[in-house]
């Protein structure tokens, strides 16, 4: 039977422009021979379009995205652009319209890689980083009082309905994986309105999940155990703000933000999730071929697992596994590979084809 996914394509500004086309590379190489052709539709959206026509996204981009099965992202933001148009325009707006509930970021570590941990163990956890409230909703003002006593607020949004289906994707996701393992992050000591709804509901729901452990950590404890002892962690549920900030944590300690990838998900399937790496546009090396496009490969076998198509995404994983133990050889004779962007999505999409 031959299947067409219908793939939006956003590569937004920066690396992002980099990254994406070794995404795809990869995502071609691993549908040859599968019967599954692939229709991609390029959305020109970022700081570029943003300075041509003031827009960010339209309402008609929006519907013609929500047509697709599935989108691409590669990062939006620039120096050029006020700071949180692109961000807040465009991609929140995406997340939100788009229902992407669940942010899911996963983090391995592949031994050998380079990290900063001087011993990282096994690391192998996921992150439901809850994606359209907290404090990411816009929910807040600036009173500009004319005096230097100006008043600027940002209130998180936590509704029941919001976290009970995001903490019942985590309960799921701790008990598809073998260790059963669900860790609460917040700051439920001195956020306690926010912080007690979400541990209730944990308390809750794992009423249904008797197999799933469950513990809980403060979010500044979170981030001292991430580097002291990321083997404890097996799922990690927390909010939109307290997820951004320990991914790319993760990212660090699992070898680099450039091999993070990560799935906006929108479960219930009412419209596309988003697969985009977890870093951003990268200003400091946008342009100079020194971007690593793993996360953005990455992103692209959660895409294809997410789009059932299992085998391709298991290609697509075995082939960054392999540039992993390739990378992981090199550090142990003291001689890193030294590559650019499109040389590592050649490898790569020649290690998927065989
Ligand atoms: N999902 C998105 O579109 C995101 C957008 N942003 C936006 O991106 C812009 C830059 O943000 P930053 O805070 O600098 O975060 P960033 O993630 O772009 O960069 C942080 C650091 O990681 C490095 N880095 C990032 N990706 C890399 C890769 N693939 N390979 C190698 N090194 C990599 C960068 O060179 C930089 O030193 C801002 O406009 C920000 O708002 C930031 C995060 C996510
Ligand atoms: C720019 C932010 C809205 C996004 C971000 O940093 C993230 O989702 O990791
Ligand atoms: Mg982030």
């Amino acid at each position: 039977m031959t299947q067409t996914i219908k793939l939006a394509v956003i590569p937004g500004d920066g690396i992002g422009k980099e990254v994406v086309p070794e995404g795809l590379k990869v995502l071609e190489a691993a549908l040859e021979g599968s019967g599954v052709t692939l229709e991609t539709t390029d959305f020109d959206l970022g700081a570029e379009r943003w300075h041509r026509t003031g827009e960010t996204i339209t309402d008609a981009e929006l519907e013609d995205i929500k047509t697709h099965d599935a989108i691409l992202l590669g990062a939006v933001g620039d120096p050029s652009v006020p700071s949180g148009v692109l961000e807040r325009g465009l991609l929140l707006r995406l997340r939100f319209a788009l229902d992407h509930y669940v942010n899911l970021r996963p983090s391995k570590y592949y031994p050998g890689v380079a990290t900063p941990l001087a011993d990282p163990g096994d690391i192998d956890f996921v992150v439901v980083r809850e994606g359209t409230e907290g404090l990411y909703c816009g929910n807040g003002g600036i009173v500009r009082t004319g005096t230097p006593q100006e008043i600027a607020t940002e209130v998180s949004v936590n509704t029941a309905y919001g976290v009970e289906r995001v903490v019942r994707y985590a309960f799921e996701t701790a008990q598809a994986r073998p260790a059963h393992h669900l860790t609460l992050v917040h700051k439920h000591n001195v956020l306690v309105n926010a912080g007690h709804l979400w541990r209730r509901v944990v308390e809750e729901v794992g009423t249904e999940y008797p197999e799933v452990k469950v513990d809980y950590s403060h979010v500044d404890a979170a981030t001292i155990y991430l580097v002291t002892d990321p083997g404890r962690f097996d799922v990690i549920v927390t909010d939109n703000l307290f997820g951004d900030i320990l991914t790319d944590e993760a990212g660090a300690i699992t070898g680099g933000i450039g091999l993070s990838a990560s799935g906006n998900l929108n479960p219930v399937g009412e419209f596309p999730s988003m697969f985009e790496p977890v870093h951003g546009s990268a200003p400091d090396i946008a342009g100079q071929g020194k971007a690593d496009p793993v996360a953005t490969i990455s992103a692209v076998a959660m895409m294809l697992s997410h789009l059932g198509l299992g085998t391709a995404a298991a290609r697509v994983q075995a082939a960054v596994d392999a540039d992993m133990a390739a990378r992981a050889a090199a550090e142990a004779v003291g001689a890193p590979l030294v590559r650019t962007t499109s040389e590592i999505g050649d490898a790569i999409a020649a290690a998927v084809r065989g």
